[in-house]
Parts: structure tokens; C-alpha cells; sequence
């Protein structure tokens, strides 16, 4: 920094800390550093305001003749408001002051005409300009998610899945105010308030003079209210989304509210959210009746000053009537103009914001590069043979603690694996790796014999179906949720999957059969009975490899044995790995795998891992002891 910026910061230092007691605890070093960290974040968000606005303007560049059209309606409806002034001064000055009923004719004749203008105009300037709002925020909304839906699972892990969905609706709905409303109310407001002026001053320099003069003493006090009911409409929309989020937070887990009885708490603590967000309210609501009352009386006092003034001159005959009756219209015009301005301006702010938040989610780079598309697909038909060498993955951030070391594994096309380990010991992990959800330190992973990197990310991801522990079940039908595999399966195939899978049966018996709609994550079914619409969805998928993260204890006796029996036709024919958790399923697998601590530690059957591995001997002991093996 240069000598004389010093000598100025300090010089500003030592006036803030003269004036604001607090700040004198600060040396003047530790000012200037805050300072400098103020001028760089101000730094950061300028610029980041500035991408915004660019990415704006690129989503609305295709509608280039949409948006001439809205500039050209939008200044004919200016011309047209300002000509009315001139238009009242005809009806005075040639309508009324002549008591002639022609003139008064044709000067409303006049009127009616730009009236007319006027509504035309501002029919095609209102669905013009909410069209490209529109227009532009649908374009937006689908291209970030686009790209969300791309970016690695770890992104949501990291940044709130709930959070980056409250930012994309809310921030888009701004952005669609804004575009489709607010930049227009701006643009009409700034030609209403210069155009205004102009003929104040052609309408008469020396009232218009004045009006300039007294202006700052009318306009000041309104920003000065408005800027601080601004703030607290902002800190009161916060707290309405506190309100909210709270809200939604119980509703969805309402059994744990309830079978805690945790409603009392929850009464309270909701009661102190929303009285927060009243005294937010009440605080903003009497700053804005504060500003209504002083940007009435500082307006219309004006206005009493001007028509006084105006009106000696009208009776010293140095202006006509008409004259003074399209001055007091202009001047209403700029000041409600300048109102406007002033109004729409922390708008505009809170919409970069809004779009800088959109323009960071579209700039997030996905964590590991193999983009779709360019990497091509596998050579031949897959038969599902899986060889896995010197696999290493740490989560990040967790580098001290590897989820897997040094895996090497063979599945050969067609066999049955069960993956046995103590909780934490990588299995979910190794499911993760195979679908490539995260990117691993090391290692390769060979998809019958072709090195899985080489090939694109659905390439490699269609080479599995997926039967999760928690089936995931979307908001849809019963057949929509089994199809979801397979969008464009016939419902005869759909139903023969849920037949193999044993869920025909119960499907049948829902009110609406293959129609039943069921509710958010699958509300509405036990889990056995997701579980098989899970199994049929992978039944219907039919990839070569199948991942099966086997259901717990949570299922009753007569679902797990209406699982067993589907296993076969689900695991025949393709590679199948499988968390085991059930006896059954390690029973009736072609070899085992065990891990611990992220280590393969032997693969064998199940008696040679009984004479071999002293955890696995542990493990089926506590397993096993009440029905042997
Ligand atoms: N998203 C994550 N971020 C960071 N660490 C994770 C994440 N998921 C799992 N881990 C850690 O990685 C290790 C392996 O977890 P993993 O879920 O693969 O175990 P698991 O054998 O499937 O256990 P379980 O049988 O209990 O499901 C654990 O120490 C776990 O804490």
C-alpha cells in the first residue's frame, strides 16, 4: 500500500475509533487488516455479482427479440403515461378553460386515445416481460439441474442436499421476480423519473428549478426509512424460513416427535421461533407505516408548495391553468418514479445474490474427471467378471483412517459372493467404489477384462443393479417405481418382475393395484414389501452384475422367506454380490469374503474360512449359534 493510503487509512481509523468507542480496543494495525479483509470480500462479492449478471444475461440472450419487443412496449407505455401530461394540459386549456363542448370533445377525445395506447402497451410490456422471466428461470432451473444431478454423491454429503435444494427453488424464484417483473419496474421507473423531469422543465424552468431544489429535502428521509425496512423485510424473511424449515423438519419425522413425546418441546420452541418472526415483523411493519406516513406528507406537501406557488402565477396570468395542472402531473410522476427506484434497487441486490449463488452451483466442477460421453462403452457383451487390484479409498477428509486398503478381489461371471464383516469394516463402500461414486486413491477396477476407467461413467453403471438395504421409492405409482429401471418396460414385463420377486401378490391386494400412488419415500409399504418392489426393479434392470445390500432383522419371518424365495431367479445367470446379514444368504453363496478395518482379509467357502479366519469363526459363532451352518 502506498505511503499516502496509509497516512489516509490511519487518519480514517483514528476518526472511527474517536467516534465509535468500540473500536479503540483496535490497533491501528489490526484496523487496517480489517479493513483490507472488508475491501477484499467486497472485492469477492462484486466480482462474483458481475459473473452473475453475465450468466443472466446469457440465459436471456436467445430471447433477444422478446426482449426488443418488451423495450419497445416498455417506452411506448412511458411516452404515452408522460404525453397524458400534455393531454391534461389540452383538456384544461382548451377543454375547460374555453367552455367550448367541441374543444372539450376532442381534447377527451385525445385522452381516450392515449388511454388506449397505454392499455395496449402495457398488455404487450406485462407479457412480454413476464413471459421472458419465465422463459429464462425454467431455462436456468433445468440446466442446474442438469448439472446437479451429475455431480457426485460427496457434493451432497459436503454441502446439505436440503440446503442446495432450498437455495435452487428460492433463488430462482427470485431471479423469476426479478426478471419478470422488478428490472422492468426499474427501466420504466428510470424513463418515467428523466423523461418527467425533462418536461418539468419544458413545462416550466422556473417551478421545475425549485421542485430540484426541494427534492433531496423529500427524497431523503423516504431512502433513508426505506433502506432500514428493507433490511428488516430481509431478517424477516429469514425468520419466516426458520418458521418453515422448523415445520418441515417435524412433520417428516412426526413418529419420532410423537413416540418421544416431544410435543411440548416442540410447542415451545416453535412458539419462540414464530414470536421472533413477529417482533421481526412488528419492527418492520412500523418503519414502513413510518415511511407511507413521512412519504405522504413530504409528497404531497411538495405538492401544495408547487400548486401555491404555481397557482400566484396562474392568477398573475404568467402560466395557464393547463400549464400548472401537467406540472403538479409530472411532478406526482417523478416522485412516485424516484419511490419506485429506490424500492427496487435492494431488490435487484438480493437477485444478484440469488444468481451468484446459482452461477457457484453450475461452476461446481464434478470431483473426478471422465466426462459422459466422451469415454466410449464396453466392447462386447458383459458377462460380468470382476477383478479388482490394489483398490485404496479414504473419504475425504478422513485420510488418517482408509475405508479400504489395498482390495484385490476376482468374482468370476456368474458366481455368488457374500461380503461378510464386523459394521464399519468397507462393504458399503466397495459398492460405492464398483458404481464409481466416489473416485479411489488407487487401484483398477476391470469389468470383464476392460479397465472400467477407460469406459464411460453409464457404461460402467449399467453394468450393475443395485437392491439397496433402504430401497429408495419415488413419489409415483407402484409400477413407476418398479419401472424406473426400465422407463419404457411394457406393464406385462413389469408385472413378471414383481411375480419373481414375490410382491405380485401384495401389489394386488393395494387399492389401486399397479396404480397405487405411494407417498414421499415409499409411505405406505413395510419393509419387506419394499424391498421386493426393490428386487423387482432390479429383476427388471437385468444388468450382468447385481449389488444386493441385504435387509437386516427388520424383516419379519414370512417377508424374509418371500425374499429367499426370489433370490434365485434374481441372482441366476449374473454375478451377484451380496452384504450378507442373513445365514441363508452366506449359506447359499459360492464363496465368501471377509473384511475388517477396510482389509480383505481371506476369501474362501464357508468351511475353509471356519478352519482359516478366527474372525469369521468369531462372527459365525455369534451368527450362527442358535442355527448352525
Ligand atoms: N460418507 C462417508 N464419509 C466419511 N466416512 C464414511 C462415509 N461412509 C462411510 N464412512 C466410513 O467408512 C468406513 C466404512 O464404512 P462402510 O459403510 O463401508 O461400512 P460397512 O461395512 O458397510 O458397515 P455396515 O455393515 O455398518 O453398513 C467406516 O469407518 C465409516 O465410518
Amino acid at each position: 500500500m502506498s505511503q499516502r493510503g496509509q497516512a489516509y487509512d490511519k487518519a480514517r481509523w483514528e476518526q472511527t475509533s474517536y467516534i465509535c468507542p468500540s473500536l479503540q480496543h483496535r490497533s491501528f494495525l489490526q484496523h487496517r487488516n480489517f479493513l483490507r479483509r472488508r475491501n477484499f470480500r467486497r472485492h469477492i462479492i462484486k466480482t462474483r455479482h458481475r459473473q452473475a449478471l453475465k450468466l443472466v444475461i446469457g440465459f436471456i440472450l436467445p430471447y433477444r427479440k422478446a426482449v426488443a419487443g418488451a423495450l419497445v412496449a416498455l417506452i411506448f407505455t412511458a411516452g404515452i403515461t408522460l404525453g397524458l401530461g400534455q393531454g391534461l394540459r389540452i383538456l384544461v386549456d382548451q377543454g375547460l378553460a374555453t367552455e367550448s363542448p367541441a374543444n372539450l370533445a376532442r381534447a377527451i377525445g385525445l385522452f381516450f386515445i392515449l388511454v388506449l395506447g397505454l392499455a395496449f402497451g402495457s398488455f404487450a410490456r406485462f407479457y412480454l416481460v413476464s413471459w421472458i422471466g419465465e422463459r429464462v428461470v425454467a431455462d436456468i432451473r433445468k440446466q442446474v439441474f442438469n448439472h446437479l444431478i451429475d455431480l457426485h454423491p460427496g457434493f451432497f454429503e459436503q454441502n446439505r442436499a436440503l440446503e442446495i435444494q432450498s437455495r435452487f427453488t428460492a433463488d430462482t424464484t427470485v431471479l423469476q421476480s426479478v426478471i419478470g417483473s422488478t428490472v422492468s419496474i426499474a427501466l420504466r421507473n428510470l424513463l418515467m423519473l428523466m423523461g418527467g423531469l425533462l418536461l418539468l422543465f419544458i413545462t416550466n424552468a422556473k417551478l421545475a428549478g425549485i421542485i430540484l431544489l426541494g427534492f433531496p429535502l423529500v427524497i431523503v428521509p423516504i431512502l433513508f426509512f426505506g433502506r432500514r425496512v428493507r433490511q428488516l423485510s430481509r431478517l424477516s424473511q429469514d425468520r419466516v424460513a426458520d418458521v418453515g424449515s422448523y415445520v418441515g423438519e417435524n412433520l417428516t419425522q412426526i413418529k419420532t416427535v410423537q413416540a418421544f413425546n416431544h410435543q411440548p418441546h416442540d410447542r415451545r420452541f416453535f412458539a419462540e421461533v414464530s414470536e421472533r418472526a413477529f417482533d421481526i415483523a412488528r419492527a418492520r411493519i412500523k418503519q414502513r407505516a413510518w415511511l407511507t406516513t413521512l412519504a405522504i406528507s413530504l409528497v404531497m406537501g411538495a405538492v401544495g408548495v408547487v400548486i401555491w406557488i404555481g397557482g400566484l402565477d396562474v392568477i398573475h396570468g404568467r402560466i395557464t391553468p393547463g400549464e400548472l395542472a401537467a406540472f403538479v402531473f409530472y411532478s406526482l410522476l417523478v416522485g412516485v418514479a424516484a419511490g419506485a427506484i429506490s424500492e427496487v434497487i435492494g431488490e435487484l441486490q438480493r437477485a444478484a445474490g440469488s444468481a451468484a449463488r446459482l452461477f457457484e452451483l453450475l461452476q461446481t466442477e464434478p470431483a473426478f474427471d471422465r466426462p459422459a460421453g466422451q469415454a466410449s462403452g464396453f466392447p462386447g457383451t458383459i458377462t460380468g467378471d470382476i477383478t479388482i487390484e490394489g483398490l485404496n479409498f479414504s473419504y475425504p477428509g478422513r485420510s488418517e483412517h482408509p475405508a479400504l486398503t489395498d482390495i484385490c478381489l476376482h468374482v468370476r461371471a456368474g458366481e455368488t459372493l457374500a461380503l461378510v464383516g464386523p459394521s464399519g469394516a468397507g462393504k458399503s463402500t466397495l459398492f460405492d467404489l464398483l458404481l464409481h461414486f466416489y473416485q479411489p486413491d488407487s487401484g483398477t477396477l476391470y469389468i470383464d477384462g476392460t479397465d472400467s476407467a477407460t469406459v464411460s461413467l453409464e457404461a460402467q453403471r449399467s453394468c450393475f443393479s443395485l437392491v439397496p438395504q433402504n430401497p429408495a421409492l419415488f413419489h409415483g405409482t407402484v409400477a413407476d417405481n418398479i419401472r424406473y429401471a426400465r422407463p419404457d418396460a411394457s406393464q406385462a414385463d413389469v408385472e413378471n418382475a414383481a411375480r419373481i420377486a414375490h410382491a405380485h401378490e401384495f401389489i394386488e391386494m393395494l387399492p389401486e393395484g399397479y396404480l397405487t400412488r405411494l407417498g414421499d419415500a415409499g409411505l405406505g409399504l413395510s419393509g419387506g414389501q419394499k424391498q421386493r418392489l426393490a428386487i423387482a426393479r432390479a429383476l427388471l434392470a437385468d444388468a450382468p452384475i447385481l449389488l444386493l445390500d441385504e435387509a437386516t432383522s427388520a424383516l419379519d419371518a414370512e417377508s424374509e422367506n418371500l425374499i429367499q424365495q426370489a433370490m434365485p431367479a434374481l441372482t441366476s445367470g449374473r454375478t451377484t454380490l451380496v452384504i450378507a446379514h442373513r445365514l441363508a444368504t452366506v449359506r447359499d453363496a459360492d464363496r465368501i469374503a471377509i473384511l475388517d478395518q477396510g482389509r480383505l482379509l481371506a476369501v474362501g467357502s464357508h468351511d475353509e474360512l471356519i478352519q482359516e479366519n478366527a474372525l469369521y469363526r468369531r462372527l459365525a459363532e455369534l451368527q450362527f449359534r442358535e442355527s448352525p451352518v
